[in-house]
């Protein structure tokens, strides 16, 4: 295929870090990129960053385009996909990051059957992201390539037949940056408290959280024999994980993940999409 036309809908953090890999990667000039969306100052804002096409009608946008990424929000999709109805091309792969947004569901309102559902994170932004992500029967060899590429523009990919995997990574590593940076600024804090300049504190915690990650990563051991090798007997570590395992720090990690699972889900469902907080069109 030539450079592949890419019509990115909803422009806001997630539609930028796709864009921003895409043009790293070199996977197709920013000529061919084209952001949608309702705020023309932001997808000028895009245009002048990126030289990307900027549009505020999705269906003009689509027009021509090889692959288009849906990347608004949950509570947006129906009315995107309404306004979509039957201005995709046949042929266009049409890949959706969009949470809880099941592949029949899509389908079925866009009256197009070549779709990818992916679970990307914010760490893509600086491509090291990870995305699961998963393809129906209808996209073909050459899509599922393309799309790998524009997953992978994002950092790791992991592709996965079963689609309820995408609930799962949604709680796990999609709004997994969510749950590090809560540690992380608990840590941070913890610092200040103790009388560290915050400045130190920050960078005692990132490469602390770094170090550990790739000491993980390259090591393949279990993280309880990695944590045993911190805690020394009587010692400060020792002191710290009492009082984590007492205010039930593992089973909070567990309900949290666990109840982000069950609201991926709730998301796929018509009826939970809106709620009190999130019906006022906010963007
Ligand atoms: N933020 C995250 O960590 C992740 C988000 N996602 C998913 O990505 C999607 C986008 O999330 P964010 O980028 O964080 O949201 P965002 O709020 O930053 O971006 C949404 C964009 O959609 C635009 N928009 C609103 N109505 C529109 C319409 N009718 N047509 C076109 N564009 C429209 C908004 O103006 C905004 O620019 C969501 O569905 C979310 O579930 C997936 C993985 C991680
Ligand atoms: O919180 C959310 O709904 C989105 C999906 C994954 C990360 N953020």
């Amino acid at each position: 295929m030539d450079a592949p036309k890419i019509s990115v809908i909803g422009p806001g953090a997630m539609g930028e870090a796709i864009i921003a890999g895409l043009l790293r990667d070199g996977l197709t000039p920013a000529q061919h990129v084209t952001a949608s969306g309702p705020d023309v100052e932001r997808v000028e804002e895009l245009r002048s960053v990126y030289g990307v096409r900027p549009m505020t009608d999705n269906a003009a946008a689509v027009e021509g385009a090889d692959v288009v990424i849906l990347s608004v929000k949950p509570q947006r999709l129906e009315r995107v996909l309404s306004g979509l109805c039957g201005k995709v091309p046949p042929q266009a792969l049409v890949l959706s990051i969009v949470a809880g947004a099941a592949l029949p569901s899509i389908s079925e309102r866009l009256q197009h059957k070549a779709l990818v559902r992916a679970m990307p994170n914010t760490p893509a932004q600086i491509g090291e992201g990870i995305t699961v992500w998963t393809a129906s029967a209808a996209v073909s060899t050459e899509q599922h390539e393309l799309a790998r590429c524009i997953l992978g523009a994002l950092g790791s990919e992991i592709f996965v037949e079963e689609e309820n995997y995408l609930d799962m990574a949604t709680a796990l590593s999609g709004s997994g940056p969510a749950y590090v940076f809560l540690f992380m600024e608990a840590m941070v804090d913890a610092g200040v408290h103790l009388g560290f300049p915050r400045r130190i504190a920050e960078q005692l915690v990132t490469q602390t959280v770094r170090g550990s990650a790739d000491y993980f990563a390259g090591r393949k051991s279990h993280p309880a024999a990695l944590r045993n090798e911190v805690t020394s007997p009587g010692g400060t570590s020792a002191a710290a994980l009492y009082y984590l395992e007492k205010a039930g720090f593992r089973t909070a990690i567990s309900r949290a993940i666990w109840a982000a699972y069950e609201r991926s889900q709730e998301l796929g469902k018509d009826k939970h999409r809106k709620s009190p907080e999130n019906s006022a069109e906010r963007d």
